[in-house]
């Protein structure tokens, strides 16, 4: 029988990343804002790139706080974070989208979703995405560990030491697996459940250039910073 028990230096990684997750929560709440009205596909558009902008800030603050990420080459650091900041993103939206509230609300949101401006063909990939995580039911502290692990992904372009992030990245795992079968008794297989989000994450977030450039609109502007994370103009 493995050791099954989360260690004491477990729980003190899990400490850290979860209390860094909920200290850098995103300033505005953009279901709200969404629930309040339907805008324009023009001004869907600034409100996500304002979103977006300030999603990377808190991206780079709870990153900073992941045990062993700054002594990793810093080239490499840096890399990481270009490589999953869309995955974040949208790992973000779907938390956004699948939070407890009345059905209606979903409703709704998903309609402003819908009509805000992305292209029809990314509709139901996306939407799939956000309800098979909704259907987890994760908690909190999974979802603080599935960010950090979406960050130590070791095969992102140009890192130069891979190993290294892969050192850091089978830690992070290794306490997932032994919290969802803490957190999940009764589902054999939640863990690789788990894992399997972020395939179809990777996935999904493979479009965003495209999804961004046919945006249902002329003259996209985007903020330098954008343009690094994004890969467009
Ligand atoms: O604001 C948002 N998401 C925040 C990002 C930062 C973290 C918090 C959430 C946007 C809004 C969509 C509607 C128009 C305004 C922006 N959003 C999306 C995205 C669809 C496509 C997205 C994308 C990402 C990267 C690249 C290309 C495309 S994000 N899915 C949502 C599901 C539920 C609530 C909001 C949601």
């Amino acid at each position: 029988k493995e050791k099954l028990e989360i260690n004491r230096e477990q729980r003190a990684l899990m400490k850290a990343i979860v209390d860094a997750y909920n200290r850098h929560q995103i300033p505005e709440d953009v279901a709200k804002k969404l629930l309040q009205d339907q805008y324009s596909p023009e001004e869907n558009f600034l409100l996500l790139t304002e979103m977006a902008t300030s999603q990377v800030q808190v991206l780079v603050e709870f990153t900073k706080n992941i045990p062993g990420f700054l002594s990793l080459d810093r080239e490499d650091q840096i890399a990481l974070l270009k490589g999953s900041a869309v995955e974040a993103m949208f790992l973000r939206s779907a938390q956004v989208f699948s939070r407890k509230m009345p059905t209606e609300h979903t409703d709704v949101l998903e309609e402003r979703v819908r009509k805000s401006g992305i292209p029809d063909e990314f509709m139901t990939p996306m939407f799939n995405f956000y309800k098979s995580i909704g259907e987890l039911h994760m908690v909190q502290e999974e979802q603080a560990i599935l960010t950090a692990i979406t960050i130590l992904t070791p095969d992102r372009p140009y890192v130069k030491d891979p190993q290294a992030v892969e050192r850091l990245q089978e830690t992070m795992l290794d306490v997932l697996r032994k919290l969802c079968v803490l957190q999940h008794p009764q589902e054999q297989q939640y863990f690789a459940r788990l894992l399997g989000r972020l395939t179809e994450l990777r996935t999904l977030s493979h479009y965003h250039s495209e999804m961004l450039a046919s945006w249902r609109m002329n003259d996209h502007k985007f903020t330098p910073l954008l343009c690094e994370i994004w890969d467009v103009q």
